[in-house]
């Protein structure tokens, strides 16, 4: 069966550095799947190379049995995968609801001429915007802070609301690179549930996470690098065990 997400052999380079060494892994629809390796490991950069970031120097990126190697980010948004980023990029004095709104543009129909014109189909598509990232809040438990200003949210619903805003783009894979960074006991708690949530929905995840509990609690799936190569990939409690993991965590304990 074809996967949702499947990467062969992709690989790149960053002058003398193979940053990601011919990995392939899969990511099957409705998993919640986790990439996991020490710092450098690759796993943004293989991110970048999903989102059209950046272009792989060999190997092809399948989404839904389609080739999307190397198509620029806005049209791979276009076809169903949204992400976040490690680090908080928020409009920090727009509300909660217009940075959601924002994620929604790669769906709009009427343009920047519409939308001056006032065409008579912009009220409509501005409606259907509002109701979208309204469903997107609700997803990350943030609706009643819709009128807040970013800027305002405590760091547990600044990242959440880069979810929701991710969400807002319909997506039908969704890419969270480091969620839980940053977090305390409690925003992890509410990220999980959460990411549950938005898996429930019908939406399949693939996350980059340091924290191992949340990895190894949350996860189907987990493939694991090490100096751009995957080393291991199977269920959390496959990779818990594999030896070439625990040593590439140096002898920590993983989970
Ligand atoms: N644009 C770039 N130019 C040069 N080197 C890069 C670039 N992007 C990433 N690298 C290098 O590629 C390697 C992999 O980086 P990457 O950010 O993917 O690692 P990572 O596994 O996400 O690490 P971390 O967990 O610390 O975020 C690192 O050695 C990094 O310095």
């Amino acid at each position: 069966m074809t996967a949702l997400l499947e990467l062969k052999d992709i690989t790149i380079q960053f002058g003398g550095l193979m940053a990601v060494d011919h990995v392939s892994l899969r990511v099957e629809k409705g998993w919640i799947s986790a990439l996991i390796g020490p710092n450098g490991a690759g796993k943004s950069t293989i991110f970048n190379m999903i989102t059209g970031l950046y272009k792989p120097s060999a190997g092809k990126v399948y989404f839904q049995g389609r080739d999307i190697t190397g198509l620029k980010p806005y049209r791979i948004t276009a076809l169903g995968i949204a992400r976040t980023f490690q680090n908080i990029r928020l409009f920090k004095n727009l509300s909660v609801l217009d940075n959601t709104r924002i994620g929604r543009h790669c769906r709009g129909r009427t343009g920047m001429l519409g939308a001056i014109t006032r065409l008579p189909g912009v009220k409509k598509e501005e409606k259907e915007i509002e109701e979208r990232a309204c469903e997107a809040l609700r997803a990350v438990d943030l609706l009643d802070k819709r009128e807040e200003l970013a800027k305002n949210l405590p760091y547990g619903e600044q990242r959440r609301l880069e979810i929701a805003r991710a969400l807002a783009a319909d997506p039908v894979l969704l890419l969270l690179d480091e969620p839980a960074a940053g977090m305390n006991p409690q925003e992890k708690q509410t990220l999980m549930e959460v990411v549950q949530n938005i898996r429930d929905m019908g939406i399949t995840i693939m996350l980059v996470e340091h924290d191992m509990s949340f990895v190894m609690n949350i996860s189907d799936h987990v493939d694991v690098l090490n100096y751009g190569q995957k080393i291991a990939s199977g269920t959390p409690q496959e990779v818990q065990h594999n030896p070439d993991v625990i040593e590439a965590y140096l002898g920590k304990e993983v989970g």
